[in-house]
């Protein structure tokens, strides 16, 4: 340390504060960063890095950025998962003694940023804390952008503690430390998260913030964690945030507990493939007008609910909105100019709203009286209830009104924001430098009589203020003595006046004076609105409620989605169901429907065997989607659904799911299992894709069937379970509850023809090899499976008793059950004969090398190969073939 200057020294100490973020260190126009951060910060901005002598023995690193464009590196920083600590002057330069003082005056995190890009979308940005206490693990989420503040709790186990932050997709954590590296240890994240430690801020302030009522409310994990993250909050922030006042507290058995694959699993809010929002179920059922509406939108997909009076309650709202075509085009009409009211109360809070932001307000507010009215007017009872009471918050519209112009400038310490009538003092003084100007127009004028030369005129600049203009080929025209000469340039000359200096005096110092009134004015009326959040935020909530009942709404009658039947019973009965997405993203082709019947009485387990790409996933996902869909309050895909409140939904779909993770596929699968047999009751609806698909036929069969069984005698829940070995289909024997159905396909010559409708009974085939057919391998390759395919299944077959015929006669599908796909099968109903298999059949061993092949190409995935990678693998299988 020894040697460096004081400024360097107290950069370092700064420094000392905040390790964890860039500095920007504010040295006249600049923010200069130093040492490591300026290496880093250069390479990440892509700014020269240059040095200056510090007094070390060596010139110290250091680059910088202007202070008037650091805002965009400062988010480009943050956005890259970056903290950005801001050091500012806090004494005049010219008043310090020795070194100006300089303070953090705020640190922007990724999490707490208010002036990201990304912020002007729809989505919420939320910064989450996690804490334990006891046995306890407690979660808060805030965003600071729109004031939300949400906390829960639950028993220690780090599964549904990161199923809960993945609720809120947060972009950044902090919480107890060691918390924080099991979370870290056990997630996989698909984003940079940086993490803090942070304990919980003091008592008082923390009362001081929300108030006691508020926090009495809360105890143990949740006021831990509530405290956590407003600690962080108020370190980084340094100021009051007066949006950050309401706590919602919740229980997590409120809500349908999805877990991260399920979600991901079922494309609620962004596809698998490419993570966008197109394709997902958030996609279809937005056709909000605000950006409120959006986000909450989002949170009741996130949250579906679990009790059928909130449930039903909703659908009543969309129901009118439905059945109303008028009053929703009207309600649409009135939401779409309103503003992201969330994130202007935000920025009233924050202290960075300007004029534009405040108009918005205002016109945003002036909407509020209609839509009410609408609603009151609609006739029913539940739009009514929505409304009433609703504070409009005329006053406050009024006052911006009545204090700001129509169109204010961005800035707001340029003046040109208040508008003429509301200061009387701001007005004369308005007064006094247009007459000021007036004078100067008048001066011009004279000057030019007096001297003669038509080109003289009145100019203004910041160093010289005031001055008269004369070309200097005119200059022999003016009078000796007349003008005082003030700068000469390249071909006039400017010239001063002891008049128009005094004049000059008198309007610069009217124009300051403006300046400065006008920014008080309106600091004024900002910290006005600033006592008023509450109201605003009310406001805000019941705009974003109506906008969602009318996106619900305006998918469902333009989708002819009917209204479900929720209620506390087991039953499960959807006649005619869809899959709403893969329906809205078809190109013409119809989509088929499929009913579901799923009684506790009869059968409650269905076993789907079925070709590939027949449609198996398409149809338990749409179950699926359709209990979710009527639990967080919207119509339904299907002719009529009568739906159960399902607690959970557990679903296992498809492969490749945490390759980042480093986990083999079969041992996601399995932990999957281990966590729905240990979570799931009577009241979940479980989904298993391709049971057991991941590891050998044998072993894969034998797991498949226990788990079955496993869900039959103990769990008793419904489920729906794909697989590719029909031999399970004799489980229908020996398990009362459970049913084969299969995807109904039709066979004509080399064709087959997939039905995508579900119908009783098990199928015979995979038609795995007919899909590799489709897939373009070689024909001798194909030739050669279905022979191998013959030799081993012929056993199976035999013993079996499969009604369909033998496997890959390709026998057609009997007429009368393409004639029965076609129409509504009601598998309560079912009334074939179920297939039996028995136990695994011994395999016939005479070519062991080509029934190595047969089982190496029965568990290709064809799906998850590359081109390149079919052809290593036919390669591969030659050169066995030839040893
Ligand atoms: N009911 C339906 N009506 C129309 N098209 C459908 C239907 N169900 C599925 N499809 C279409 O078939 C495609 C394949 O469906 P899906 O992925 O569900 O098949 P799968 O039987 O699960 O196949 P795999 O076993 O190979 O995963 C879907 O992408 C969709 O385009």
């Amino acid at each position: 340390m020894a040697g460096y200057t004081p400024m360097i020294l107290q950069y370092l100490a700064i420094k000392e504060e905040t390790k964890d973020a860039f500095l920007f260190f504010r040295l006249g126009d600049f923010y200069e960063m130093f040492f490591e951060d300026a290496i880093a910060a250069s390479r990440e901005l892509e700014i020269t890095l240059t040095g200056r002598e510090g007094g070390g023995e060596q010139k110290i690193p250091m680059c910088g950025v202007p202070y008037h464009s650091a805002e965009n590196y400062i988010i480009r920083l943050v956005e890259k998962g970056y903290k950005v600590a801001i050091c500012e002057q806090v004494e005049d330069p010219a008043a310090a003694k020795g070194v100006v003082r300089r303070e953090i005056v705020r640190i922007i995190t990724p999490g707490t940023v208010m002036e990201s890009k990304s912020l002007e979308g729809k989505t919420n940005n939320f910064i989450a804390a996690v804490v334990r206490v006891g046995g306890m693990l407690g979660l808060s989420a805030c965003d600071l952008s729109t004031g939300e503040l949400y906390v829960t709790s639950f028993p220690e186990q780090i599964e549904a503690l990161i199923d809960e932050i993945n609720v809120y997709q947060p972009s950044e954590l902090v919480g107890d430390s060691e918390l924080i590296d099991k979370v870290q240890a056990a997630a996989v994240w698909n984003r940079q998260l940086p993490l803090t430690a942070r304990e919980p801020m003091a008592e008082e302030k923390l009362t001081e913030q929300y108030g006691e009522a508020e926090l009495n409310r809360l105890s143990g994990a949740r006021l831990r964690a509530v405290s956590v993250l407003t600690g962080y909050l108020d370190e980084t922030q340094k100021r009051s945030l007066g949006h950050v006042r309401t706590i919602n507290s919740y229980e997590p058995n409120q809500y349908m507990i999805l877990d991260h694959y399920t979600r991901r699993n079922l494309e609620l809010t962004e596809t698998v493939r490419d993570r966008n929002k197109k394709g997902s179920l958030l996609w279809l059922l937005d056709r909000t007008q605000t950006s409120m509406g959006a986000r909450l939108l989002r949170r009741w997909i996130d949250k579906p609910l679990l009790s059928s009076t909130t449930v039903n309650a909703r659908l009543d709202a969309v129901e009118t909105l439905y059945l109303n075509l008028i009053l929703r085009d009207d309600i649409r009409a009135e939401l779409q100019p309103i503003y992201d009211l969330e994130r202007l109360v935000g920025r009233v809070a924050f202290g960075n709203a300007n004029g534009r932001d405040l108009n918005a307000l205002r016109s945003s507010l002036r909407r509020i009286p209609r839509l009410t009215a609408l609603c009151e007017q609609s006739g029913s009872v539940v739009l009514r209830a929505i409304v009433e009471g609703t504070d409009d918050c005329a006053d406050l519209a009024d006052l911006i009104e009545t204090v700001l112009v129509e169109e204010p400038p961005v800035a707001i310490r340029e003046g040109g924001l208040i508008r003429a009538g509301y200061d009387a003092y701001l007005d004369q003084l308005r007064e006094a430098s247009m007459n000021g100007k007036k004078w100067l127009a008048e001066l011009e004028r004279q000057e030019r009589e007096a001297t003669g030369v038509k080109s003289l005129k009145i100019g203004y600049n910041k160093v010289f203020g005031y001055y008269l203009e004369v070309s200097k080929a005119n200059l022999s025209m003016l009078p000796e003595g007349r003008y005082e000469r003030k700068q000469t340039l390249a071909n006039a000359e400017r010239f001063v006046t002891p008049e128009l200096k005094e004049k000059e005096r008198l309007i610069l110092e009217a124009e300051d004076k403006m300046v400065d009134l006008e920014y008080e004015r309106f600091i004024e009326l900002r910290d006005h609105l600033a006592l008023h959040l509450h109201r605003l935020q009310k406001a805000a909530a019941v705009i974003a409620e109506l906008d969602v009942y009318q996106s619900l709404a305006t998918v469902s009658a333009e989708r002819r989605f009917v209204r479900p039947q929720v209620s506390e019973g087991y039953d499960l009965h959807i006649e005619e169901g869809k899959h709403p997405v893969v329906e809205a993203m078809m190109d013409g082709t119809p989509f088929i429907a499929n009913g579901t019947a799923l009684h506790k009485d009869e059968q409650w387990m269905l076993l789907i065997t079925g070709p590939n790409m027949a449609g198996k996933s398409t149809y338990m996902r749409q179950v699926a989607l359709i209990c979710i869909m009527a639990q967080l309050g919207c119509f339904v895909p299907a002719k009529s659904a009568a739906v159960p409140l399902i607690d959970r939904i557990f679903t296992r779909i498809g492969a490749a799911d945490d390759l980042i993770g480093g986990q083999s596929t079969f041992m996601v699968e399995m932990k999957d299992i281990q966590l729905m047999t240990e979570k799931a009751t009577a009241n979940s609806l479980v989904i298993i894709d391709e049971l057991g698909r991941g590891t050998s036929t044998g072993e894969g069969m034998a797991i498949a069937q226990a788990v079955i069984e496993y869900v039959h005698h103990h769990i008793g829940c419904k489920a729906l379970v794909s697989t590719h070995f029909h031999e399970l289909a004799h489980l229908e024997e020996s398990l009362p509850s459970l049913t084969n159905a299969r995807m109904a396909v039709e066979e004509s010559g080399d064709n087959v023809t997939f039905l995508r409708k579900l119908i009783p009974g098990a199928a015979s085939t995979s038609y795995g090899i007919y899909c590799a057919q489709l897939a373009g391998l070689p024909q001798s390759i194909i030739g050669r499976a279905y022979e191998l395919l013959e030799e081993t299944e012929k056993p199976v077959a035999a013993k079996s008793g499969i009604t369909d015929g033998p496997a890959y006669n390709l026998s057609k599908i009997q007429p009368d059950k393409v004639a029965e796909a076609r129409g509504i099968v009601q598998l309560s109903i079912f009334d074939e004969p179920a297939a039996a298999v028995e136990a695994e059949t011994p395999r016939r061993k005479a070519n062991p090398k080509a029934e190595q092949l047969a089982e190496q190409l029965r568990k290709l995935d064809l799906f998850n190969l590359t081109p390149m990678q079919a052809m290593q693998w036919l390669n591969d299988m030659k050169n066995k073939l030839n040893d």
